[in-house]
């Protein structure tokens, strides 16, 4: 069984991929942490990120380095979301994600595009979402806890940003898939708004076992 969780950055959309892999005893892989390597790369080795092609000569890397904490910065996140928008670079990623995707057993991704490209026959979808005030809200507590001085303004204006480029590209870009299942996690606590993920994953799978 493959599940599919999409939506824009600090919707809580990693919380609960963890906890359905937990929930459904599934390996989880965070797509976003790919193009965050590939922007740690182009960062480390002083690339231009709007040359495409130097983009792309940095895309194979080792799984070791996505246990990296400096992918976890703003800096990674805004510079992966410049990356991410090359035609190339996503091609050069999409295979390291449909195997994980399709290994036996089945897995749970989250990301932008994994309803729609990376996994479009995924047993499960979901599109999670937020208001931008409460994603930054989210986004800047969470940078605080590691040390960050960032203002709430500065965290909201970059995810304001983020969210219209990863909206805007041509390819792939962040849209819920038709047959996703929309959960607004805005006024929901982490728990309820796990409980209502695995609630939605099983009516789904339930509702295929009867078709
Ligand atoms: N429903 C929620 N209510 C409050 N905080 C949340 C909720 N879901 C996630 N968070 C917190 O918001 C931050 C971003 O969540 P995360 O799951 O990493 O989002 P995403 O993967 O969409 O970027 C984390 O610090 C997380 O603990
Ligand atoms: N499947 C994915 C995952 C991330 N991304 C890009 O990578 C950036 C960082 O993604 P992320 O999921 O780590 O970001 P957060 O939602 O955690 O802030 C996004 O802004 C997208 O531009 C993507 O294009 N496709």
């Amino acid at each position: 069984m493959i599940i599919a969780v999409d939506g824009p950055a600090a919707s809580g959309k990693g919380t609960i991929a963890r906890a359905l892999s937990r929930h459904f005893g599934l390996p989880h892989l965070d797509t976003g942490l790919l193009y965050r390597a590939v922007a740690q790369r182009v960062m480390a080795e002083g690339l231009d990120p709007t040359r495409e092609a130097d983009v792309v000569a940095v895309c194979d890397f080792e799984d070791r380095l996505l246990e990296d904490p400096a992918l976890r910065t703003d800096e990674a996140g805004k510079l992966a979301s410049v990356v991410s928008a090359h035609p190339l670079v996503r091609a050069a990623l999409l295979q390291r994600q449909r195997r994980f995707a399709q290994q036996p057993g089945g897995a749970v991704l989250d990301g932008r595009d994994i309803g729609t490209v990376i996994a479009p026959d995924a047993e499960v979808k979901l599109f999670v979402k937020a208001t931008p005030m409460i994603r930054a809200q989210r986004r800047h507590s969470e940078l605080r806890a590691h040390g960050s001085k960032v203002s709430l303004d500065k965290v909201l204006g970059d995810i304001r940003a983020r969210d219209d480029r990863d909206a805007r590209r041509t390819e792939a870009p962040m849209r819920q898939a038709a047959d996703a299942a929309l959960l607004d996690t805005s006024f929901l606590s982490i728990d309820a708004a796990v409980q209502r993920a695995i609630g939605l994953a099983e009516a789904r799978i339930a509702n295929r076992a009867q078709t």
